[in-house]
């Protein structure tokens, strides 16, 4: 991930690491200028303070430019990583998603993205410390090979105990971020589960402590475990700079005739290169953490893809049929080791048809109309669109035929529909008036003015935007269930029939018995399969030319 945004953003980077590597070579070069002026007496006062001040003002520069292009770097990748996470998203098989769950998907748009953006600001102090770092060990090589081995040998013994606390470091700040997936899920049963936790002191509690503060707890004691281990072998790696100096300084020049001067150059060597030197293992942590973050992003990445290429906008074509042949779908529960198999179902639905589906809780209804209208690619079987099989490279041009209204719906402020936008206004306000709901709601420059609504009235709302989307087929999964008499008797009576008369085809998942004579069709399921699946009385029948084609079915 880390290297496919390095690769995104060449040319930046190349720019920011090659202004970052002028300031740290400017930075050596104000070393040996200072180095000079101190050890040295016979020069150029003043040629020499027009060099330092020139390097100076071009350091200070070189440092503004190369932080600002670096900061533009890491707000470019935090932007690009979380556009193509949420384009991933978007694509994604739904069913992935599904698995996947909606907090991995939060911590990675927000903690990760940020986590790794983060490289991008310490990137440039470890590459510009690294150069400074390095030319002060040139110098010190150019003042002594001796002592320059000596750092050499310091430094590569420094490494290796960073490299072993490293290893370790990382296997907990891992522990961390995946638990931290499990945090996000908790976050949202914070705000999900608000009504729930206020009414009920225990569960309230509970959840609290052994729940929430223990995950809080476990991200918190891996990172800071993490995190310590890198500092602790920063501040080893700190010790080793202090013991090199001390040895250069008291035990390696020992009492040579000009030893004032040299300490003096020594020392300054020195203690210019410790600042750089903590700055770097300060900050080799933070892309540490960085890497990690972009590892997380990357498993998730991997484990949502699209095997369906998205759908040309193209007119559909008038919808003649949808045929389902021996389709099927399983769930596999883990924990139970349990499976739930639906189908295997064959049906078919024509225009102009109002099905009703409907069955005891948990016996398939929802599944079946997600494997309907495409969201679920069958197991096995097939489903038929016009006598066209529909397969991952058309089933997103299938799913266009559909509007659905499932109980877990999202309700968009916008009217996202392409269209002429006061047109939009304006059949969005029709349709306002149409379900009643004019007084409460408007549609203005293509948004709803509220949504703060009833639950049924938001239902409500769902259908302004399904009659707008002017598909051929409509699914409504209890759709129903949250309006009053009044509005039932208006969507069973009247709404329905003029979907009839339009030619659309409407399957409603119901438990409202009292209206399934309505219905041209009834289906009901039973653990996963059909058991019944019943035509229409014609008496009910608006268009009698639009009567169904029913399929016996080889489960009931
Ligand atoms: N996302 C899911 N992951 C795993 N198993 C699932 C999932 N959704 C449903 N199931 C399983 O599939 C079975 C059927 O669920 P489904 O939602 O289709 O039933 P339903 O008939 O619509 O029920 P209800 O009337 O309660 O809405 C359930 O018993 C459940 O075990």
């Amino acid at each position: 991930m880390l290297k496919y945004l390095i690769k995104q953003s060449r040319l930046l980077l190349f720019s920011a690491s090659f202004i970052s590597i002028l300031h740290g070579m400017g930075s050596v070069y104000l070393l040996a200028q200072i180095s000079a002026a101190l050890t040295t007496s016979d020069f150029n006062r003043d040629e020499a303070a027009l060099i330092f001040v020139v390097t100076a003002l071009l350091v200070m520069l070189g440092y503004m430019i190369g932080a600002i292009l670096f900061e533009r770097l890491g707000q470019c990748a935090q932007s690009d990583l979380r556009g193509l996470i949420a384009q991933r998203v978007i694509e994604a098989d739904y069913r992935q998603l599904e698995q996947l769950g909606a907090a991995r998907i939060q911590s990675a748009l927000s903690e990760h993205c940020t986590r790794v953006a983060e490289f991008f600001v310490s990137f440039p102090i470890i590459l510009t410390n690294s150069i400074i770092v390095m030319g002060c060990l040139a110098y010190l090589a150019y003042l002594s090979w001796q002592v320059f081995l000596l750092a050499i040998l310091v430094i590569g013994f420094g490494s290796f105990g960073y490299h072993l606390a490293h290893l370790r470091a990382i296997r907990h700040l891992d522990i961390a971020a995946k638990e931290q997936d499990n945090l996000f899920a908790y976050f949202r049963s914070l705000t999900d589960g608000a009504k729930e936790l206020r009414l009920n002191r225990d569960k309230r509690n509970a959840f609290y402590d052994d729940v929430l503060k223990r995950s809080i707890e476990r991200v918190r004691k891996e990172r800071t475990f993490g995190m310590s281990i890198f500092v602790a072998s920063a501040s080893w790696g700190n010790f080793l700079i202090y013991a090199f100096i001390g040895l250069v300084l008291f035990l390696l020049i020992g009492d040579v005739p000009d030893r004032t001067l040299i300490m003096t150059g020594y020392a300054l060597v020195f203690v210019y290169m410790v600042g750089p030197l903590e700055a770097l293992l300060l900050n080799i942590p933070r892309a540490n953490l960085a890497q990690v973050s972009a590892r997380r992003i990357e498993e998730i990445m991997h484990s949502i893809h699209s095997s369906e290429p998205q759908a040309e906008i193209r007119e559909l074509p008038p919808l003649q049929s949808i045929v389902l042949q021996g389709v099927l779908h399983r769930y596999y529960h883990e924990q139970k080791d349990e499976m739930f198999t639906l189908g295997p179902i064959d049906l078919e639905f024509r225009p102009g048809e109002i099905t009703f589906l409907v069955g005891g809780n948990g016996s398939g209804k929802t599944t079946l109309a997600k494997l309907l209208v495409g969201l679920y690619p069958p197991e096995e079987g097939r489903i038929m669109l016009n006598s066209q099989v529909i397969n991952n490279a058309n089933r997103d041009y299938y799913r266009q035929f559909f509007t659905t209204i499932f109980s877990d719906f999202h309700l968009f402020d916008r009217l996202l529909e392409v269209s002429d936008g006061n047109m939009l206004d304006k059949n969005g306000n029709e349709l306002l008036t149409k379900l009643h709901l004019q007084h409460k709601v408007k549609v203005r420059n293509g948004a709803f003015s509220t949504l703060a609504l009833s639950q049924g009235q938001r239902k409500r709302l769902a259908l302004v935007v399904a009659y707008l989307e002017n598909r051929p087929f409509l699914v409504f999964d209890e759709w129903a269930a949250d309006q009053d008499p009044v509005f039932k008797e208006i969507f069973y009576r009247e709404l329905l029939p003029e979907l009839r008369t339009m030619g659309k085809t409407v399957l409603i998942i119901s438990h409202d018995d009292r209206y399934f004579h309505l219905a041209d069709r009834l289906i009901r399921m039973e653990n996963g399969r059909i058991s019944l699946d019943s035509p229409k009385s014609p008496a009910t029948s608006i268009n009698q030319t639009a009567l169904p084609l029913v399929v016996a079915n080889h489960t009931a």
